[in-house]
């Protein structure tokens, strides 16, 4: 199967240092919906593995979370696509689980709900765990400079780190 995860803040919709906390805050980025869409269209899963520590703080709830990727789901219904999986790791740092980013618990999860190896599998994120949680499985960790991608880009990625502008060039890639 043609398989691709994204990580969502950053990725998917713009993020914010004072986290994502409402349906309203929820603004997706140039292009991603319908990247996400032709992906779904030309037969990719697209699936999604997101921290979402602000539960644990109290931010919001899962209601609220839920209800920001109903609305995710429905704008890529409206343009054609499938949104597959959506799996997030509700933890804070200090509760040590296995699927907080860089772990890599929340792919693993995706790997089990769709019976598939990783290896090789792109997975598509703006921060330095997304990347690390890539390697972790085997996966190909693929950077997107939106969100805080160009912050990431100044660090040291794993050696293998695809770069793209965004997740419509991601997508334009795997099109091509
Ligand atoms: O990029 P993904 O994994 O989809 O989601 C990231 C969010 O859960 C939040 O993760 C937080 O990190 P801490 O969880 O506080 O370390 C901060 O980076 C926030 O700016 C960000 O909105
Ligand atoms: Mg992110
Ligand atoms: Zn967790």
């Amino acid at each position: 199967m043609q398989l691709i995860i994204l990580d969502r803040d950053g990725v998917i919709n713009y993020d914010s240092d004072d986290y994502i906390k409402s349906v309203d805050e929820w603004i997706a980025l140039p292009g991603a919906l319908d990247a996400i869409a032709r992906l779904s269209r030309a037969g990719w899963t697209v699936a999604v593995a997101t921290n979402q520590s602000g539960l644990a703080r109290g931010y919001y709830t899962v209601p609220v979370l839920e209800s920001m990727h109903q609305v995710l789901r429905d704008a890529v219904q409206q343009r054609g696509g499938h949104l597959g999986l959506i799996t997030y790791c509700p933890h804070g740092p200090d509760d040590h689980c296995s699927c907080r980013k860089p772990l890599p618990g929340l792919l693993e999860q995706v790997a089990q709900h769709y019976q598939t190896p990783l290896d090789g599998v792109w997975f598509v994120g703006d921060s330095l765990r997304d990347l690390q949680a890539a390697v972790a499985v085997n996966a190909q960790p693929v950077l997107v400079c939106t969100g805080k991608g160009e912050l990431t880009r100044a660090q040291a990625v794993p050696s293998n780190t695809l770069i793209f502008a965004d997740l419509s060039a991601v997508a334009d890639q795997l099109l091509s």
